[in-house]
C-alpha cells in the first residue's frame, strides 16, 4: 500500500470538483462576500471580518449610498477586493459566505426611487440565493425591525407578523423585506440553502453619511452646525438604537452559529425622538434650539426589540449605551464636518 492508501501503481484521478468549488481543495481561508459593503454597517462589518487573518473579504457595492472612504484601509490589501457592481445583476464569484446587506436604508434614499429599492430587496436577493445554492455558501441576510410595520404589540419579538402597509410609501423597503425573508426560507426549505437572517433595528455609528437622513445623523450634523433640531411630530414616536460595533458582532454570532433566525438585533433601551434631540442637545451642543415639523406618512410610532432569543441562542447583547456611543458619533461627524472642537 503507498502512503496515501493507493495501491501502488493505480493512480486514482482527483475528484471533479465544479469549477466554482474548485479552489475550496487548496484554501483553508474562508471567503466572505458583503454586498453593501461600502455602506454604513457594511463597512463596519468589513473592518471586523478581515481582523480574521484567515479570512479573505470580497465587498460589492453599486455607491448608491455607499463609499469607498469607508473602505480606504482596505484598498490593496491581498485579502481583499473590491467590486463595483449592482445586485439586481447576477454575480458569480466563488464564496464560502455571504452577507447580503445590499439596499438602501434611510428612509429619504429608499424613498427616492422606490422601483429600484423593491427591485434590490427583491431581485438582488434572489440573486445572491442564487449564488449561495451554486457554490454552497451559507447566505445571511440583513433584514429590518421595518418587518413589524407600524407594531401592535410591544417590545417586538421575532413571532410578531407584523403591522405593514402593502401600498404605502415605505412598502418598497418594508414589504421589500419581507418578500426577501420568503425568499431566504423558500430556498432553505427547497434547495437546503443555509440560511441566517437578522432583522437589525435602528442603527447609529461613525460613518454615518452626513446627509442621510436618519434620525441621529440629522440631530448630530445639526448640533455641530449650530442649527435648530428637527423633531419630527409629534415626538413621541419610539426608536431603539443599537451602536454599530454590537451590530456587527451580533451579525457574525448569527452567521457562525446554527439558528436560521429570523433573530432581532438592536438595543432595547427605548427613547422618544424629543428625549433623543434633548440627550443630543446635552451631549453635543447645549445652544441649539429644538423644533417641531412635519413627520412623513406611515412613521411606526413605537418600535423597540425584544432581544430574549439573540441573548438566548447567540449569548449576544449590546453594550454599548446611547449616551456613550452618541459622542463617538459625534467626533466622527465633528472630524469630517471640519467644526472646531470648542471646549
Ligand atoms: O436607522 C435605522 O436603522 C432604520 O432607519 C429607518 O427607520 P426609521 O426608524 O424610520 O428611521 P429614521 O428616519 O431615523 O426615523 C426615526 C424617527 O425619527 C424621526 N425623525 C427623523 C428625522 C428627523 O430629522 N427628525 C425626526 O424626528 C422620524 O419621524 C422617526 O419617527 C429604516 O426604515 C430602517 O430600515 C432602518 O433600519
Amino acid at each position: 500500500m503507498a502512503a496515501n492508501g493507493e495501491h501502488q501503481g493505480v493512480v486514482k484521478p482527483p475528484p471533479t470538483p465544479s469549477p466554482l468549488r474548485f479552489s475550496k481543495f487548496f484554501q483553508s481561508n474562508m471567503r466572505i462576500l458583503v454586498t453593501g459593503g461600502a455602506g454604513f454597517i457594511g463597512s463596519h462589518l468589513v473592518d471586523k471580518l478581515m481582523e480574521n487573518e484567515k479570512n479573505e473579504v470580497i465587498v460589492v457595492d453599486n455607491f448608491f449610498t455607499g463609499s469607498k472612504d469607508n473602505l480606504r484601509k482596505w484598498i490593496g490589501h491581498p485579502r481583499f477586493e473590491l467590486i463595483r457592481h449592482d445586485v439586481t445583476e447576477p454575480l458569480l464569484v466563488e464564496v464560502d459566505q455571504i452577507y447580503h446587506l445590499a439596499c438602501p436604508a434611510s428612509p429619504i434614499f429608499y424613498k427616492y426611487n422606490p422601483v429600484k429599492t423593491i427591485k434590490t430587496n427583491v431581485m438582488g436577493t434572489l440573486n445572491m440565493l442564487g449564488l449561495a445554492k451554486r457554490v454552497g455558501a451559507r447566505i445571511l441576510l440583513t433584514s429590518t425591525s421595518e418587518v413589524y410595520g407600524d407594531p401592535l404589540e410591544h417590545p417586538q419579538k421575532e413571532e410578531y407578523w407584523g403591522n405593514v402597509n402593502p401600498i404605502g410609501v415605505r412598502s418598497c423597503y418594508d414589504e421589500g423585506k419581507r418578500v426577501a425573508e420568503t425568499l431566504m426560507f423558500d430556498y432553505h426549505r427547497q434547495h437546503g440553502i443555509e440560511i441566517r437572517i437578522a432583522r437589525i433595528f435602528n442603527t447609529y455609528g461613525p460613518r454615518m453619511n452626513i446627509d442621510d437622513g436618519r434620525v441621529v445623523s440629522n440631530f448630530i450634523a445639526q448640533a455641530l452646525r449650530g442649527e435648530a433640531l428637527t423633531v419630527q411630530a409629534p415626538g413621541t414616536q419610539t426608536r431603539s438604537f443599537c451602536y454599530v460595533s454590537d451590530m456587527v458582532n451580533g451579525l457574525i454570532r448569527l452567521m457562525e452559529g446554527d439558528n436560521t433566525g429570523p433573530i432581532n438585533l438592536g438595543n432595547p433601551g427605548e427613547f422618544t425622538m424629543t428625549e433623543l434631540a434633548e440627550t443630543v442637545k446635552g451631549l453635543i451642543n447645549p445652544s441649539v434650539t429644538i423644533k417641531m415639523v412635519e413627520n412623513t406618512p406611515d412613521d411606526p410610532r413605537q418600535r423597540k426589540p425584544d432581544i430574549t432569543k439573540a441573548n438566548e441562542v447567540l449569548g449576544w447583547e449590546p453594550k454599548i449605551k446611547l449616551r456613550d456611543g452618541l459622542p463617538l458619533m459625534g467626533e466622527d461627524f465633528r472630524l469630517r464636518l471640519g467644526v472646531p472642537k470648542t471646549a
